[in-house]
């Protein structure tokens, strides 16, 4: 039975939404009613609910914790600071994930027990699906600093709390988490939570700032402020740039800025300042610098790279994005579930899954990896699942052990699953189910201890769409979906390059460095083929360069940058198109390649030539 106040904030809430036209004023500002409205028409929500908000269970918690980690660790100093200055009137402070899930929160001895009765707690889940209205929930939907003051919440259960809360964005401007601080129990006046949102919104910013300088080290940073005596202690801008002056990030406020001052965010730091200008500023003192082409001055510093580029350290640096998908990815995998590696072709997937098995429990077991595109659709079967003696005419008089009992106690890693045929994605799901494997022909079933990667280059989701690939396989093995991101989006492209370089000179038996316009040229091309591309690339080019040093004419002409003179005809042709793709496909491995297209070797050779197509490793 609802208390008196909660039935009428049901029906006020109740009234609002449906008789929004007529009314001629909302009872709560814009933010709020739109919030209601999606809580109770889209997520189909009851404001007389009294329940509590969801609590992760203890491993889940435990793993939103661990994702968040470096997150937590920048802003834990900020929390404590906030809770230090607002707990006196009862406030107590939560950090949340993207998702409103709250990994960090300070509250006083006093208060704790009611906080937790009131979900103020570690663990408690805050999005607007599950909650309606709410502070953490509002800074998710708007992405802005909010307060939510009582009745403005869309629950009854929470019409007690006020939150004002703000969000934090990460350096390319993706959201991080949400800062939150709540109370039980506040004056009725909304205006009074003004002080403490403002302070909510400065230790968001403060996070985010510190935060960015974390992940900018290895850029110049500009940070600006108005005031010159704030630059330094509290930048209102950041902006970081490389070495080629592409900007790499920004603060939330320098991101808003530009998109007021240029219409769009710039790509070039110099398209935001001179760069004459800029070169002036150094790192010794506060100096004024203009906007380009605007009257408004800015006080400014601007940092060297705190960190040495990639070109000195090769080894130590790796695209963050990767990284942090081989380190989830390895947890996934620990837990015996399987893996689904997608990218573009020659973005590195089975070298990640090698990556992903060498890093796993599994490490001492075998690695096993299947083309399913490069085995002919009529051997797949008894590859994978192996046949006993006599199985079929043809068939070796010993039997043969398949790949899925090959990898028994390891990984089995099936690249381009794709292009699995539909029957036997029946029976992989079977063995995946099941544990068990019926090799062709035998009587008995075999007893399989594997763990699954699986890698396509193609969108799996639309092949399940047209009926060629399972739904239910998909879902099995995308348990966890990593894309792996294409070369030219890759932030260690210096390192991979020098890394490459390394391996190729080193199986030449030569020693070799890269002049400026060769790097240049390496660093600025899109790579469409990706690291296998620039892999072939680089062999080719240590095997023509001269003198030890890799020259701009020592590479491609399309890497130079160079207009390619291929004939029109051939390069639309469709023909020239399917040529190509089956030899992607097959690895540029011209057998397998013409035989899925049901040609000789010799016609496709011949084809080649007269396409025109560049095949990598034969270069004139
Ligand atoms: N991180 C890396 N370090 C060194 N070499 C790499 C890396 N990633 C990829 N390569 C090289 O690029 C080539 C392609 O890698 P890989 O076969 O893993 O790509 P893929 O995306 O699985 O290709 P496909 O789409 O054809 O299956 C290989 O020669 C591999 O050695």
């Amino acid at each position: 039975m609802l208390a008196a106040n909660s039935r009428e904030h049901v029906d006020c809430v109740s009234r609002v939404v449906r008789n929004a036209e007529r009314l001629p004023q909302a009872p709560v500002p814009s933010l709020i009613f739109d919030s209601w409205r999606r809580s109770m028409e889209q997520h189909h929500l009851d404001p007389g609910s009294l329940q509590g908000p969801r609590i992760l269970t203890e491993p889940l918690l435990k793993e939103c914790r661990e994702r968040a980690e470096l997150f937590m660790r920048i802003a834990s100093e900020q929390v404590s600071q906030l809770h230090h200055r607002v707990r006196h009137a009862d406030y107590c402070v939560m950090l949340t994930d993207a998702q409103g899930q709250t990994i960090d929160h300070r509250v006083d001895a006093a208060i704790r027990s009611d906080c937790r009765k009131a979900g103020l707690y570690l663990g408690t889940c805050w999005s607007e699906a599950e909650e309606g209205t709410c502070g953490v929930a509002t800074v998710l939907t708007s992405q802005a600093a909010v307060t939510v003051h009582k009745r403005d919440h869309f629950r009854a259960a929470f019409i007690n709390l006020t939150c004002s809360a703000a969000p934090i964005f990460d350096p390319q401007g993706n959201l991080l988490g949400v800062m939150d601080a709540s109370a039980l129990q506040s004056p009725d006046d909304r205006r009074s939570q003004h002080l403490v949102r403002q302070m909510v919104a400065q230790s968001a910013q403060a996070i985010e700032n510190a935060f960015f300088m974390h992940s900018a080290a290895r850029h110049w940073v500009l940070q600006a402020h108005s005031t010159p005596g704030y630059v330094d202690s509290q930048p209102d801008l950041l902006l970081a740039w490389d070495q080629e002056g592409r900007l790499q990030a920004l603060n939330s406020k320098a991101r808003q800025a530009l998109r007021r001052r240029f219409g769009q965010v710039p790509v070039h730091i110099g398209e935001v300042f001179d760069l004459d200008a800029l070169r002036a500023v150094t790192d010794q003192s506060v100096q004024q610098l203009q906007w380009l082409g605007e009257t408004g001055v800015l006080h400014v510093r601007v940092n060297t790279p705190r960190r040495q580029p990639a070109r000195a350290l090769p080894h130590a640096q790796v695209d963050p994005r990767v990284e942090e998908h081989l380190r989830l990815a390895v947890r996934v995998k620990d837990r015996n579930l399987p893996v689904l590696v997608q990218g573009e072709t020659g973005a590195g997937k089975e070298v990640f899954a090698r990556q992903l098995h060498a890093r796993s429990a599994r490490r001492d077991g075998p690695f096993v990896a299947v083309n399913c595109a490069a085995i002919p659709e009529n051997l797949i079967e008894s590859e994978l699942f192996g046949y006993v003696a006599g199985a079929f005419t043809g068939a070796s008089s010993k039997g043969m052990t398949g790949l899925l009992q090959q990898a028994h106690g390891g990984t089995l890693f099936l690249d381009e699953i794709g292009d699995m045929p539909l029957a036997l994605q029946t029976r992989l799901l079977r063995v995946m189910a099941e544990g068990e494997v019926a090799p062709l022909g035998a009587a008995k079933t075999q007893a399989v201890d594997i763990q699954v990667i699986c890698a396509s280059h193609r969108d799996l989701a639309a092949l399940v769409n047209d009926g060629r690939f399972r739904e239910d396989l998909y879902f099995r093995l995308g348990c966890a979906r990593v894309t792996l991101p294409p070369l030219r989006e890759r932030t260690d492209k210096l390192g991979l390059i020098n890394r490459l370089l390394e391996q190729e000179a080193r199986s030449c038996a030569i020693t070799v460095g890269i002049g400026q316009a060769a790097l240049e040229a390496l660093l600025g091309y899109a790579w469409p083929g990706n690291v296998r591309q620039l892999r072939h690339v680089l062999a080719y080019a240590c095997a023509v360069c001269e003198g030890g040093t890799i020259q701009l004419t020592d590479l491609p002409v399309e890497v130079r940058g160079e207009r390619v003179e291929v004939e029109v005809e051939h390069s639309a042709s469709p023909e020239r198109q399917v040529l190509l793709d089956a030899l992607v496909r097959h690895r540029w491995k011209p057998l397998p390649a013409a035989q899925a297209l049901g040609i000789s070797r010799a016609t496709l050779y011949r084809r080649v030539k007269q396409l025109g197509i560049d095949m990598p490793g034969k270069h004139p």
